[in-house]
């Protein structure tokens, strides 16, 4: 058995009646587009319909919790996938929007009542930002977009609407 992701499920998961939010950032884009077809390719594949994945995006990882409170509150969707790729830069401003979103997205769970897939990259160089969205030269690991369309369609058959 593999050692880590890959998106194993733990049984067969009927998704046809999720739906589904996809909220990316458009910083390092090419990247964020390959993780996010991932995630889309590994949902349909598990019965999610076309139509009921929703995708909205926000300028950077940044805002990624804010617009998950305000499209979440709705309640539409049983899972939702922030979708960013934070790259270490000179300064500290990875850190902090790394740390700051990451433990905002957590905690946002509770208060829209929804399960939210954790599809932020933090990556120390872009060369490992593609590896993880299977794009880099070598094809050197899986595409972890395809683990989060996984965990998106498990947990909101599990914990959903
Ligand atoms: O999504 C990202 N946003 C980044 N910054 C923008 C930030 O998320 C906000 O959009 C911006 O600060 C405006 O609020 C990044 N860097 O700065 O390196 C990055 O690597 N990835």
């Amino acid at each position: 058995m593999a050692i880590g992701g890959l998106g194993q499920l733990d049984q067969e998961y009927d998704g046809s009646e999720l739906k589904v939010l996809i909220i990316h950032a458009r910083w390092n884009r090419e990247i964020i587009d390959a993780l996010v077809e991932g995630a889309v390719k590994r949902m349909t594949g598990l019965g999610v319909k076309k139509s009921n994945i929703t995708i909205e995006t926000v300028p950077g990882s940044f805002e990624l919790p804010y617009a998950c409170r305000v499209m979440g509150k709705s309640q539409l969707y049983d899972a939702i996938i922030p979708i960013g790729v934070l790259i270490k830069g000179s300064t500290m401003h990875f850190e902090y929007i790394a740390d700051s979103t990451t433990k905002e997205l957590m905690s946002l769970q509770e208060k829209i009542n929804t399960p939210i897939i954790f599809g932020l990259l933090t990556c120390m160089t872009e060369e490992q930002a593609l590896a993880r969205a299977g794009i880099d030269e070598g094809h050197t690991m899986h595409n972890h977009g395809e683990d989060w369309g996984a965990a998106a369609v498990e947990m909101g058959i599990k914990y959903g609407r």
